[in-house]
């Protein structure tokens, strides 16, 4: 079976967009929660451009409430700043059932590629064991074709398969042109005992042939499109909720 965890991301740029706290990230997380989500995504950046550290640590609390999996999504060599205590910090405060490794650099808009294993390797067994003795299972990003004798080197339990290229190729109409190196890489990982992952821009539309064609994928999560949609389910009932009370007066 699949998982969906919901990454919530999307809800803090809206509300960091005005300032105050609405919407509120841990009611959206609850509502989907409430709607059987089997967990809860953020991935904070050091720029504190949407999830922030107190974000992170009240949705621990609320997925803990829940006995759910919390994953935080992050770069482990990205030094703390004001306001970003730093991924292994984040995750030591707040014990998250997954911590998924990200290479994203400074000002990039949103992750766009997996780590290089072999150049990172050193750094990332390092950063893998220790959020590994934390309690943390540790999944890192990977592209589809990346070498799956480095990842499984660098002791991760799972790789997430960075899963933008397909989207694009499903986009543009061939998502058979991309599907076969995904799933080449998600049984390459399976082979060396590692679980596999799988998100970015995964979509209603894309979803289902990508778990029809790549193998035993354990998790996706899910953001930007998912709140998206959610806009368009719901906002039809939203304008009929202001229409009813204009029509009450
Ligand atoms: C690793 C990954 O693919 C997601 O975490 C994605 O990067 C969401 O991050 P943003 O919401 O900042 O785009
Ligand atoms: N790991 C991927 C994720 O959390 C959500 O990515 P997206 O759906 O916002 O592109």
């Amino acid at each position: 079976m699949t998982v969906l965890s919901v990454n919530v991301n999307k809800i803090a740029v809206l509300r960091n967009s005005r300032g105050g706290r609405d919407p509120d990230v841990v009611t959206a997380a609850r509502a989907c929660l409430d709607a059987g989500a089997h967990g809860i995504t953020v991935h904070p950046r050091p720029d504190a451009r949407h999830i922030r550290a107190d974000d992170v640590y009240a949705l621990a609390e609320l997925t803990r409430a829940y006995s759910v999996e919390f994953n935080i999504e992050g770069n482990p060599f990205a030094p703390p700043r004001e306001g970003y205590p730093g991924f292994h910090a984040l995750c030591a405060e707040t014990r998250p059932a997954q911590a998924t490794l990200v290479p994203d650099g400074d000002g990039q808009l949103t992750s766009d590629h997996g780590f290089d294993f072999a150049r990172d390797l050193d750094g990332l067994r390092e950063h893998v064991g220790a959020l590994k003795a934390i309690g943390c299972r540790v999944s890192v990003f990977a592209d589809a074709g990346a070498d799956m004798d480095a990842a499984a080197a660098s002791g991760a339990d799972r790789i997430e398969l960075y899963t933008g290229p397909y989207a694009e190729a499903f986009a543009a109409g061939h998502p058979q042109r991309s599907l076969p190196a995904f799933d080449d890489t998600a049984r390459a990982a399976q082979a060396r005992g590692m679980g596999v992952n799988a998100g970015h821009d995964l979509s209603q539309a894309n979803l289902g042939t990508f778990i029809a064609g790549v193998s035993d994928v354990l998790e996706v999560s899910i953001g930007h499109a998912l709140i998206g949609e959610a806009l368009y389910d719901g906002l039809a009932f939203t304008v009929k909720r202001y229409l009813s009370i204009l029509d009450g007066r």
